[in-house]
């Protein structure tokens, strides 16, 4: 940890917004390394991943929140609840929203949530390369009244339009404070984490009958064999064997496809060549196991 300098501002801020509004985009625009699983599948983001943004004035800790949801199995549970405690230590919250959809019951179930914390929040308007500046005011006019937010901030996470304005408030209303981490670190979670998020990515893109939450990736072992080759085993969990068959798929094609994609991935992350072994298993309901739910990876400090 550095010196504290008086000047240097940092803190831990939540991303929360309903499914798909955004927040893997933003969190990867703003720490500039895929970190955070994206897709168009609502509620991939399953843990807590920290993006870390470090300058010469700031350092900014970000906890990207499962998307919040009612809960129906234990699962859910855990995933709101490990949401939720998130906002307990952070020094400020943005709280995404899509310009290209209306105020809805996930918003408001979030909104409820919010009204709770002490934390400054700001709005964060995503998608506004999609809608025209003139809609904004009614679409802001959505929101104003349900929170105090201390700033409405449009935005577009995929275009990049006004993140660094964002990033700018925040830095200015972080207090003065240490830098946590070191200057090269983006991100808290061990490869293994990143290498099964990869993993768990391709599942999804390529298979996309499939449920998102009844897949779990479990990285087994990530061996480096010498200097320039590292050898990965991972588990794709799955509760039935229909599930099993369409990632399996014909004669082994789509294995093998997530495979290949997953692999070039974790070799860019890794910077090295990587032999990936993936088998699937059949768990039959693991979702309502919570003992199992900590072996694959569903890890919280309250349980
Ligand atoms: N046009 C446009 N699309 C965006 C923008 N930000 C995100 N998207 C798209 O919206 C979809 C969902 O983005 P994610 O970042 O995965 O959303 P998320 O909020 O993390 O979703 P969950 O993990 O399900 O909670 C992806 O297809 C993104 O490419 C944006 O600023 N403009």
């Amino acid at each position: 940890m550095d010196t504290l300098k008086a000047d240097f501002h940092s803190g831990f801020v939540a991303i929360i917004g309903r499914p798909n509004v955004g927040k893997s985009t933003l969190l990867n625009y703003v720490v500039g390394q895929k970190v955070a699983i994206m897709s168009n599948v609502a509620q991939t983001t399953r843990n807590k991943i920290q993006g870390i943004y470090t300058t010469n004035e700031a350092q900014i800790v970000f906890i990207d929140t499962p998307g919040i949801h009612k809960p129906q199995t234990k699962l859910g549970d855990f995933m709101e609840r490990s949401a939720l405690s998130a906002l307990d230590e952070v020094d400020a919250i943005l709280f995404v929203v899509s310009a290209t959809e209306k105020r809805g019951p996930g918003d408001n179930f979030i909104i409820e949530r919010l009204k709770k914390v002490q934390q400054p929040i700001y709005l964060v308007i995503n998608k506004i390369d999609q809608v025209h500046p003139n809609d904004l005011p009614e679409i802001v006019a959505q929101y104003n009244d349900t929170l105090p937010f201390k700033k409405v901030i449009p935005v577009s996470a995929l275009q990049g339009n006004n993140v660094n304005g964002l990033i700018d408030e925040l830095v200015d209303n972080l207090p003065v404070g240490p830098q946590y981490y070191p200057t090269d670190q983006v991100s808290d979670h061990p490869e293994r984490f990143v290498v099964a998020e990869m993993i768990r990515e391709k599942v999804f893109l390529l298979t996309r009958q499939e449920v998102p939450h009844s897949v779990a990736i479990d990285v087994t072992s990530i061996k480096r064999n010498n200097e320039e080759t590292i050898e990965v085993d991972a588990n794709i969990i799955v509760e039935r064997p229909g599930q099993k068959g369409i990632i399996i798929g014909k004669k082994g094609s789509m294995l093998k496809e997530i495979g290949t994609q997953a692999r070039q991935d974790i070799e860019r992350l890794l910077g090295d060549k990587v032999y990936l072994h993936l088998w699937v298993k059949v768990v039959p309901g693991w979702r309502d196991k919570n003992a199992m739910l900590k072996d694959y990876g569903y890890r919280s400090t309250d349980y």
